[in-house]
């Protein structure tokens, strides 16, 4: 029986030869890539790919050996395709880039729209972002926000779009997909809870709460602690405050900021009522335009993916070769088609860079429905 050394000596002697047959195959890979960039043809095809894993897969016996050759062709042929767009790319056959780089945004003279009252966490986070003074107007939901965008009733929009403990806001990440609009920019403020109710309420007169759905998820632990309590979700924590204040009403009080229990003359029954420290809240800025900052670091995107094996395996991929370094991945149901998703990616790096106009070229051909949602 042969030792290890010598079985370990007859697979050196074998990778030595796969190792050029690979460099051979990338090789002519290479060739066919400058045919490529020559003709316009597509990097990617599909029917050629299936034909070789069915090819490959007919030469091997065995069950266990059918499944190894054909993820060792779905790797060579992935590999094949990445050196592929690399060339063109490096051929400048990607055109024009999607969206026009800018060096600042005209915040001083942009009208800028938030959802919700005077006081919501909106309306903090964009002046936070705008500044204090800047010119802006609210709009009742995130829906509407996304409308005045798109029609152009307004430069900018700030969004909520994830929480540090309730998470992301399923339903802008539905609206970055219906809507024209684009991210240009981000902003985390901390989300402190109040309790908010009339001057002179007494908690013991309480019957009903009303917030918007995730404010009180966040206040869950203190909420649950009166459990008599009704809980009713309204569009915003502002328009929670400012029902508060017109109903007159001593068995009511809302979960809200402890400047919206100001603007609507609350008082705050109870201060910090968040179940977890450090809550805080990332914002979208949104603009109708295809516009990044030249400075922009981090970009947004949707896609689909075939539903069948290894597709998303695949298409992350592209993520993995350019060296890009994914900070977030997110699915929500496409409609009409049941159990079937859609995801969004963010990860870091700009427009401009070779490496993320390599992988955009990659998804491009081999996601459906690749949407660029932002690079800020
Ligand atoms: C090499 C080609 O490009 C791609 C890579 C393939 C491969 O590595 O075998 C097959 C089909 C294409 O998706 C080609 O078109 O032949």
């Amino acid at each position: 029986m042969a030792t290890l050394e010598e079985l370990r000596m007859q697979l050196d002697e074998i990778d030595d030869q796969l190792v050029n047959l690979y460099e051979s195959r990338m090789q002519v890979c290479r060739e066919v890539g400058e045919l490529k960039v020559n003709t316009g043809r597509k990097v990617f095809d599909r029917q050629r790919e299936r034909e070789k894993l069915e090819a490959v897969s007919a030469k091997v016996s065995g069950d266990f050996n059918k499944k190894g050759i054909q993820e060792l062709y779905e790797q060579l042929m992935s590999m094949s395709r990445k050196l592929q767009y690399q060339q063109l790319v490096g051929a400048g056959a990607l055109g024009r880039l999607p969206f026009i780089e800018v060096d600042s945004l005209d915040k001083s003279n942009a009208r800028v729209v938030f959802p919700g009252v005077e006081g919501a966490y909106s309306q903090a986070a964009m002046q936070h972002y705008f500044g204090e003074n800047c010119n802006s107007f609210h709009v009742r939901t995130f829906r509407d926000a996304m409308e005045a965008i798109e029609e152009g009733s307004a430069d900018y929009a700030v969004l909520p779009i994830e929480n540090s403990s309730a998470g992301a806001v399923d339903e802008m990440y539905d609206h970055l997909v219906e809507f024209e609009n684009y991210i240009v920019g981000e902003t985390v403020i901390p989300i402190t809870h109040t309790l908010a109710g009339l001057p002179g309420t007494k908690l013991d007169d309480i019957q009903r709460v009303y917030s918007k759905g995730v404010a009180l998820l966040q206040a869950s632990r203190f909420l649950n602690e009166h459990g008599n309590w009704q809980q009713i979700s309204v569009a915003n924590t502002s328009i929670a405050a400012k029902k508060v204040l017109d109903d007159q009403d001593y068995t009511q009080a809302a979960v809200c900021s402890a400047y919206a229990a100001k603007v609507h003359g609350l008082s705050v029954l109870e201060e910090n009522i968040n179940d977890v420290p450090n809550n805080s809240t990332r914002f979208i800025v949104v603009t109708n335009q295809k516009i990044f900052l030249h400075d922009a670091s981090k970009i947004s995107i949707c896609f689909e993916v075939p539903h069948e094996s290894g597709s998303l395996y695949h298409i992350l991929s592209h993520f993995i070769y350019n060296d890009l370094n994914m900070t977030k991945i997110e699915s929500r149901p496409i409609e009409g088609r049941n159990w079937e998703y859609r995801f969004f990616v963010d990860f870091e790096g700009n427009m401009a860079d070779a490496a993320v106009k390599n992988a955009i070229r990659g998804l491009r051909e081999e996601a459906r429905n690749l949407k660029i949602l932002g690079n800020y």
